[in-house]
């Protein structure tokens, strides 16, 4: 640990995401004396937790009263066991808490089952570059629908400012009212620091647009590997990880999720996603019952609201072409 990290991890105590406080219900005592934690970690069946006041790495399995209920990063857990976090311990995870937020993915389009990716977060940072990558336009569609159906606030990052204009997709994206920083090599973070500052943040994004570099600007030792392996789990905490939670040196903390790079939509609903368009939603209750509101509904109040300028024409153009693009990969 370098100097001067302590103080900054005290300082993110109080921008962590709250506990939930739980009540204490007949139907659980067994656990009484289980202790709160956080899922800052996992790599093939093994979990990092942030245990008590100081934060102690604890390094934890599921338990089998859990069954098959899936623990994800992000998750508030209760924990039993050895929580010392000294080297060569392992805790139980015996329950997890009810969910704010959902970020899911579907295996693939055609597999109903949603896989949760993320708990508990609160943004979803879509990362895209404006050339080298040329961006993809659609994939940044699909993560803004990810985002909302998952609860999360979208923030889109566009990089590499240094190489191509950022106004004609900033322009592009401004119907949707998502708020938009821009990043060039050299150039200063000051602007998505504000944004990532005291919130719980899950960047995306295809290969090579500068997530990686991005973080490493952000947490200076987000590469650094301790060295240390577990004995019990035979693992390196820092090697090989899936994915992992990192604190934010000014507050806050960023979820890096190597393995997501799309979404599958199949389970979001037209009106689902409407929800995240409040004067849409508005305007729809005249919709016909069952309506998708895409351009081919005939009825759809939508376009009733254009013609009479309650509402912007782009607007409902950029909502329809996000509807449209849950459709495919
Ligand atoms: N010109 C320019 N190059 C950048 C910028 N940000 C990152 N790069 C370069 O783009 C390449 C890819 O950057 P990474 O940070 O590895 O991208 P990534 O999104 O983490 O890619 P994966 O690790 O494949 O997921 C590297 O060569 C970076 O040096 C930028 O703002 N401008
Ligand atoms: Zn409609």
């Amino acid at each position: 640990m370098t100097g001067g990290y302590d103080e900054e991890r005290l300082h993110q105590q109080f921008d962590r995401p709250r506990r939930r406080t739980r009540p204490r219900t007949k139907d659980r005592p067994r656990h009484a004396d289980a202790e709160d934690a956080w899922v800052v970690g996992i790599d093939r069946g093994r979990y990092t937790l942030l245990v008590g006041d100081d934060d102690r790495r604890v390094t934890a399995m599921k338990s089998r009263p859990l069954g098959r209920k899936g623990v994800v990063v992000g998750d508030r857990v209760r924990v039993v066991g050895d929580t010392s976090g000294r080297p060569d311990t392992l805790a139980r995870i015996v329950d997890v808490e009810e969910r704010s937020t959902v970020l899911r993915r579907t295996a693939d389009d055609d597999e109903t089952h949603e896989r949760v990716v993320v708990a508990n977060a609160d943004q979803l940072v879509v990362v895209t570059a404006l050339a080298d990558p040329p961006p993809r336009p659609r994939l940044v569609d699909r993560c803004l629908v990810a985002a909302y159906d998952a609860g999360m606030t979208p923030l889109v990052c566009l990089t590499k400012a240094d190489l191509a204009d950022p106004a004609p997709l900033a322009e592009q994206l401004a119907p949707l009212h998502v708020d938009v920083v821009v990043t060039e090599r050299g150039g200063d973070l000051a602007m998505l620091r504000e944004r990532l500052r005291g919130r719980t943040s899950v960047l995306v994004g295809h290969s090579g647009v500068g997530k990686s570099t991005l973080v490493n600007a952000l947490v200076p030792d987000a590469e650094l590997t301790t060295g240390h392996v577990n004995e019990v789990t035979g693992r390196g905490r820092h090697t090989s990880t899936a994915a992992r939670v990192l604190a934010l040196p000014f507050g806050g903390w960023i979820v890096d999720t190597p393995g997501i790079r799309s979404f599958g939509l199949a389970h979001v609903s037209a009106d689902g996603l409407l929800a995240a368009f409040g004067d849409l939603k508005e305007v729809a209750v005249d919709c016909p019952r069952g309506c998708q509101h895409t351009a081919s509904d005939p009825e759809c109040a939508l376009d009733a609201a254009v013609a009479d300028g309650r509402v912007d024409a782009a607007r409902v153009d950029s909502f329809r072409r996000l509807l449209a693009s849950r459709e495919g990969e």
